[in-house]
Order: C-alpha cells, then structure tokens, then sequence
C-alpha cells in the first residue's frame, strides 16, 4: 500500500509568540527535523504550509508544497485532498524529535483503520479550581496522545467532511475516527517526542538536542 506523509507546517504560533516551525534548533528551521527525517521513508511527502509562505519556503524536488487553513484540522484536510496514498501518515512539525522508528511503528495499522502513538500518564491528576484541589482523578487507561498518527486515507477523508458538516473541531485526528466508531489501535510514543508549543518548551528542545 502507497504511503503519504502529511507534515503539519502552517500554524501561526500564537502560543508560542511567533510562527514557531521556522525558529532555529540545531541550525536548522523546525519543520527541517521532521522533514528530513521522513524524505526516505514514504513514496509522497506532503508539506503544509501558510499560505502566504508557500513561495518563499523551499523544499527539496520530492515535497509537495500545499496551502493550510486557519485551524490545525483544516491543515490537514487540505493535505489529504492532495494526498495520494491509501495510507496517510499525519505529523507535526512542532514535535521534531519523533524517531524514523515511529513513523514506521504507527503506518503498520493492521487491523485498525487508525493508529497512534502515546504515553500512559505518570503523574497522579488532579482537578484544580482557583488554586485549590477539587479532586484526583484516576489515570487508569489515560494516555497523552502523540504524533505521528496514520490512517486510511478514504477513511479519514470521510471523517474530516463529516466533521466539517457538523461544524466539529478535534485537538487530533483520532477523534475524529473515535466519534465516527472506527477503530484507532496505539503504539507506545517517546518520552522525548515533545511539542514545541510555548516558548519554554524550545529550551527543553535545545537541551534534548
Ligand atoms: N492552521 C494550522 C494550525 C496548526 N498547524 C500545525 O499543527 C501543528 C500543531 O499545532 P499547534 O502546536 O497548535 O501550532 P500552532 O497552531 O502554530 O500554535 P498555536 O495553537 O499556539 O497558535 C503545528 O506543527 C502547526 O504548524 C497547521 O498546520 N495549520
Ligand atoms: C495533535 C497533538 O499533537 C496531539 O498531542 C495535539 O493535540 C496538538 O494540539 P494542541 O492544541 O497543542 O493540543
């Protein structure tokens, strides 16, 4: 089965203060580490985007270059229309440390029409409200959920119009398959596998590195 890589490129950064994926770490943009990372891996590779960026930014011949939306899940859509794999890989670029290995571990969906990667949650959780405990509650069967995801292509097209429908936004692609009764099946993720998403979390990225 053909494989397509989906590296999510086109956010504004607004958390972190500014267009995140273009910041330096170890010399080189972010979206570079994951690109460079995946070029071999998959027969298509699929880098979005802003849109207002797409000419400036280039890429070596085998990447395409798409336009992104103003949401995470519109980024996506617009990749996998231009995707032309039965198999899409999705990845953000703001997690430049995911191993070759897992990209590899979460395209073998076997029986499932999704799968992921994510770590069981460590801690003990609480509920806070205003600076007090309300409750802890209990981790059993919690995980955080990571990138890269992969899925059928036809499978999660249809979740993406049916979700654009309904005027329905998830945090992640598997959502959308849970709310529409497929099947997701997890791999364990990488305690190093971070996101980039306040400025604080780069310090992290350049001690990692
Ligand atoms: N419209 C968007 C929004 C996000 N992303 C990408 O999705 C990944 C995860 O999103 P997030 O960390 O939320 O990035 P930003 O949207 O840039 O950050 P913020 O939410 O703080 O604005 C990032 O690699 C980001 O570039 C995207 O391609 N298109
Ligand atoms: C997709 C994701 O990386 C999984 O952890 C994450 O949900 C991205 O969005 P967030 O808004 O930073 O949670």
């Amino acid at each position: 089965m053909k494989r397509s890589v989906i590296l999510l490129a086109g956010g504004e950064g607004s958390r972190f203060g500014t267009k995140k994926q273009y910041i330096l770490l170890g010399g080189k943009p972010l979206y570079m580490h994951s690109l460079e990372k995946v070029l071999d891996l998959f027969e298509e590779v699929i880098l979005v985007l802003p849109e207002e960026d797409l000419q400036k930014i280039k890429v070596p011949p085998k990447v395409k270059k798409v336009a992104g939306g103003k949401e995470r899940q519109d980024s996506v859509l617009e990749g996998i229309l231009e995707a032309e794999g039965d198999i899409v890989i999705i990845h953000d670029c703001a997690r430049p440390f995911a191993s070759r290995e897992l990209f590899l571990k979460v395209s073998e969906l076997g029986d499932f029409e999704g799968k992921i990667c994510a770590l069981p949650v460590r801690d003990t959780l609480k509920q806070v409200s205003e600076g007090m405990v309300i409750k802890t509650i209990d981790r059993t069967g919690l995980w955080h959920s990571q990138t890269p995801q992969a899925f059928l292509r036809k499978v999660l097209l249809e979740c993406h119009f049916r979700a654009r429908s309904e005027g329905f936004f998830a945090t992640d692609d598997a959502m959308l398959l849970e709310r529409y009764g497929y099947r997701v099946g997890v791999v364990m993720g990488e305690p190093t596998n971070i996101k980039i998403t306040y400025p604080e979390d780069l310090a992290l990225a350049q001690r990692l590195l």
